[in-house]
């Protein structure tokens, strides 16, 4: 049997062992630092033994993976340190910056183990283990940062190991993972967190702001609430590099503010035409950092109306649809329409519907 132990089941913890647990030759164990959490993983069939002793969760183990916020990540690596780990263990983590956490394992050194920083790049803004999904990662972008000296052969017993979450493994650098996440994912939230608590002033003039703000701007602000905790371990462990990336947008909104200044309208359009033409042609089909989680893409043929029909057959079945796109349409190939969903059972229950009715739903 292999060892899997798993320290902090929560969202990204917990679905992880969602993917691991019950496959062949696998046994997960969870740790918690909390009696209570602990018995909890258990209630909900998480992982296969949980326990509150770091040793009893980490000795025998042929994969450790640290699944705390990043404020934690040193110190358990400085603990595992001192324990006799299984020869040819896998230290991993999952943390969202990645150059700190390398740092403190090379300072340490971990007898006989071997550490390989790892961020799946797929989440929510739910926390905890009751938002854990096996289905979190799937086709989702999971890099591995392991340093130069690690051998190939311990890359890719963790490589062969995270082939259970069905994500797309990358290699990076670890500075470099933090440079461009810094840019892709922590921006964002310091911007939709900053954008949330300027309406939140305003709203306490006048209660309208929160009637109008039901819609759009619900969507592109849900970040904003994801865990406090772990964003603020996130944002403080990668300052250096958003502090100059906050001085970009700064010059962002500078222009902004210059374009309205001497209402340059063609400046405005332009800017727009720029940001229209770059977002248009980035990827489409790869669950990106900031997402829709229940999302599918339906092949469909090429007709007028096809999006009322499926919208219709949806609706009949009481299947709520947050969002219907066609994403290919050409006269010659099949279009493709992107349906997404609020909730992992109404993503479930249309695909089953759609296949039913005998259109092919990929994701
Ligand atoms: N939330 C997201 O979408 C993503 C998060 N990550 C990273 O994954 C890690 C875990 O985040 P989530 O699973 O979202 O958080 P979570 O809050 O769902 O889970 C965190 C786990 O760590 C435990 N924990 C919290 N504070 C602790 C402490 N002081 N000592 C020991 N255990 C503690 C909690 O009990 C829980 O089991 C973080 O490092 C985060 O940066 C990576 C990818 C996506
Ligand atoms: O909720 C979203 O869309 C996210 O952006 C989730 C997320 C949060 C932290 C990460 O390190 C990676 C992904």
């Amino acid at each position: 049997m292999k060892k899997i132990a798993i320290f902090g089941v929560g969202l990204i913890g917990g679905s992880l062992a969602l993917c691991f647990k019950g496959k062949p030759g696998i046994t997960v164990v969870g740790h918690s630092i909390r009696e209570s959490s602990a018995a909890k993983y258990l209630e909900r069939g998480v992982v296969d033994h949980a326990t509150t002793s770091m040793r009893e969760a980490a000795e025998g183990a042929d994969f450790i993976f640290l699944c705390v916020p990043v404020g934690n990540l040193a110190p358990y690596v400085r603990e595992l340190s001192s324990m006799n780990l299984k020869p040819g263990c896998i230290v991993t983590d999952v943390g969202s910056t990645k150059a700190s956490v390398a740092e403190s394992a090379r300072e340490v050194r971990l007898e006989g183990a071997t550490f390989i920083g790892g961020h799946p790049m797929a989440g929510k803004e739910q926390s905890g283990v009751e938002a854990a999904s096996i289905y979190l990662f799937e086709n989702a972008f999971y890099v591995i940062t392991p340093d130069t000296d690690v051998p190939q052969q311990e890359v890719d017993k963790l490589i062969d190991l995270l082939k259970y979450t069905k994500a797309h493994i990358i290699q990076a650098d670890p500075e470099k993972h933090d440079q461009i996440v810094g840019a892709i994912s922590h921006l964002p939230h310091i911007i939709a967190v900053a954008l949330v608590n300027q309406i939140r002033h305003y709203s306490n003039e006048d209660e309208l702001y929160c009637v109008l703000a039901a819609g759009g701007f619900r969507d592109i602000t849900r970040i904003a609430s994801s865990d406090p905790v772990v964003w603020r371990d996130i944002l403080v462990d990668n300052r250096n590099v958003l502090l100059n990336l906050l001085k970009d947008w700064n010059e962002g909104t500078s222009s902004f503010i210059r374009m309205l200044e001497e209402k340059d309208a063609e400046g405005i359009e332009e800017a727009f035409k720029e940001a229209g033409q770059f977002r248009n042609q980035l990827p489409e089909r790869r669950k990106g950092m900031i997402h829709s989680i229940y999302e599918c893409y339906v092949d469909v043929p090429d007709h007028p109306g096809i999006i009322g029909r499926v919208a219709t057959e949806l609706g009949n079945s009481a299947i709520n649809l947050s969002n219907i796109q066609i994403i290919e349409s050409r006269e010659d190939v099949p279009g493709v329409l992107r349906l997404s969903f609020r909730t992992q059972e109404d993503l479930d229950r249309a695909v089953a519907k759609l296949e039913q009715i005998g259109y092919s739903v990929h994701f």
